[in-house]
């Protein structure tokens, strides 16, 4: 694949470097396999055929807003291809009818206003500048002309940019679809407000973006024959779990923990919580605070866009009641018991944590004390107790934990949902998946199964924000297709 074609002494290639990727140069002598090549950088490097590219000398210094022109569609041509354009701030190129977006780590707002939404409304496909409008525009279009479904799928790295261009594509169908409600509001701007509910229950700071979404996200927006919104749902799945229980430096646990630590005072006595660093399930690692972000306003806000989305004050508190029941589980530790192999809350200092999250939990401490220091087997209708250790008390306290935040995450969802209200007649949809953690699978396995089973009878549309990804997406998007 490497060494399209024969190279001759005086060949323009790309060749592989360590420091900076590829590394562009003449061809000085060919020995066999053995090229030596005299680089732009002045180096003078030997290399096999096989990590050798062509260089396609034609090229502007701009770039192509289109991949598919340029003579060869390779990693290096590909990659000058897009850093050319990032340094002229276009974030967006296309490769056919893909299009791949580069973090600009900077807002950029003259790209998203009202007036470039009217623009792209219905301009053909490729007739302006590559972008997540026109992916929508398109998408809307095909749905409107030839009565299908449509999905789009945003797939690429952790802090690529996925969350802000799905953001984007839904701005833009709420722009061509949305309905002036004339009671209360809009389909589309419930959906458009749901998102920092899931995004402080469902994001996490990790090692590569402050605001990293921690579970994989579906929003399937249905028409009317008129093409306006009639409903929508948001499924979500894969919700990483672990993180409840187990961060790694300068990782953080779920938003939602730090807020309500800094909650006001009568909310964070009322939930008998301290400080983020007093607990076990946030202080594994030594990130407590972010830069830029306000835990005790975002609490504040988080709380008011669940009023918007219908999420009554006795929810509310139900639903915090439940994150702090949380961090008083994960400060129960456990020492031996009595019994052999059996153990016991460690100290006072477990026993109120203990009875503060059974209070919170509204179970009676005993039993919650139980479920944890024992376990129940049921064989042929005969139930049997067995003790844990303390080793295996702490992992069905973890076990528990980790179920319970899920299951209100679920909950969460489900609330959304019924509070936005699907429209059971309709007959179009346009679904955009915010594919995450694509690329930390070994195999495509999430995506086969959700292309399976959510989009295999819509038309398929990609924006991608990762280089690296584009590929394997590519080839899944092949496969998917039957190509
Ligand atoms: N088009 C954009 N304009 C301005 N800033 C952007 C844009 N795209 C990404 N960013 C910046 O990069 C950060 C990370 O982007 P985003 O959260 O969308 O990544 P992601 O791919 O969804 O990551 P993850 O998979 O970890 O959730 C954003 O918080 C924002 O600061």
């Amino acid at each position: 694949m490497a060494s399209m074609g024969r190279f001759t002494v005086g060949s323009h290639v790309w060749v592989e470097d360590a420091d900076v990727a590829w590394i562009d140069g003449l061809v000085e002598e060919v020995h066999g396999d053995e090229l030596i090549i005299n680089c732009t950088s002045g180096k003078k490097v030997t290399a096999n055929v096989s990590s050798v590219y062509p260089k396609d000398v034609e090229v502007k210094r701009c770039g192509v807003e289109d991949m598919t022109r340029l003579a060869y569609l390779h990693e290096p041509g590909v990659l000058r291809n897009l850093k050319s354009r990032y340094g002229m701030n276009e974030i967006y190129t296309y490769t056919g009818n893909i299009l791949i977006a580069v973090n600009p780590f900077q807002r950029l707002p003259h790209l998203y206003n009202d007036h470039m939404m009217e623009m792209y409304k219905g301009a053909e496909f490729g007739e302006l500048s590559p972008h997540p409008f026109a992916m929508a525009d398109r998408a809307y279009r095909l749905m409107m002309n030839y009565g299908t479904s449509q999905a789009i799928l945003v797939s690429g790295e952790s802090g690529a940019g996925k969350t802000e261009s799905t953001k984007m594509l839904m701005q833009y169908l709420a722009f061509m679809g949305g309905k002036v409600e004339s009671d209360g509001r809009s389909v589309q701007q419930q959906v458009l407000e749901s998102n920092p509910v899931l995004e402080a229950f469902g994001n996490a700071k990790t090692v590569r973006n402050n605001n990293s979404s921690r579970f994989g996200k579906f929003v399937e927006l249905q028409f009317d024959q008129n093409g306006k919104i009639s409903g929508a749902a948001i499924r979500t799945y894969l919700l990483e779990r672990s993180r409840v229980c187990q961060i790694s430096d300068p990782e953080r646990n779920y938003h939602c923990f730090y807020m309500l630590c800094a909650a006001p005072p009568e909310d964070r006595e009322r939930y008998k919580l301290g400080d983020a660093s007093l607990f076990h399930y946030l202080n594994q690692s030594n990130c407590i605070k972010l830069d830029g972000m306000d835990d005790s306003s975002e609490y504040i806000a988080t709380r008011r866009a669940m009023d918007i989305v219908g999420i009554s004050s006795d929810e509310q508190d139900a639903i915090f009641r439940v994150v702090a029941a949380i961090l008083h589980l994960g400060n129960v530790e456990f020492s031996e018991g009595s019994e052999a192999d059996s153990s016991v809350p460690k100290d006072d200092k477990s026993q109120f944590h203990l009875r503060t999250a059974a209070e919170l939990f509204m179970c009676d401490e005993k039993s919650l004390e139980e479920s944890l220091c024992k376990r129940v087997m049921v064989t042929r209708g005969e139930s049997i107790v067995r003790n844990l250790d303390s080793r295996a008390a702490a992992l069905s306290r973890d076990a528990l934990a980790r179920m319970v935040y899920s299951r209100l995450f679920d909950w969460l969802v489900n609330k959304i949902n019924t509070t936005i209200g699907q429209d059971p007649t309709s007959k179009l949809l346009i679904g955009v998946l915010d594919i995450y953690g694509f690329e930390s699978f070994k195999t495509n396995s999430m995506f086969s199964r959700w292309s399976k089973k959510n989009i295999q009878k819509k038309r398929l549309i990609g924006v991608t924000s990762s280089l690296w990804t584009t590929k394997r997406f590519l080839i899944s998007l092949r496969r998917n297709q039957g190509g």
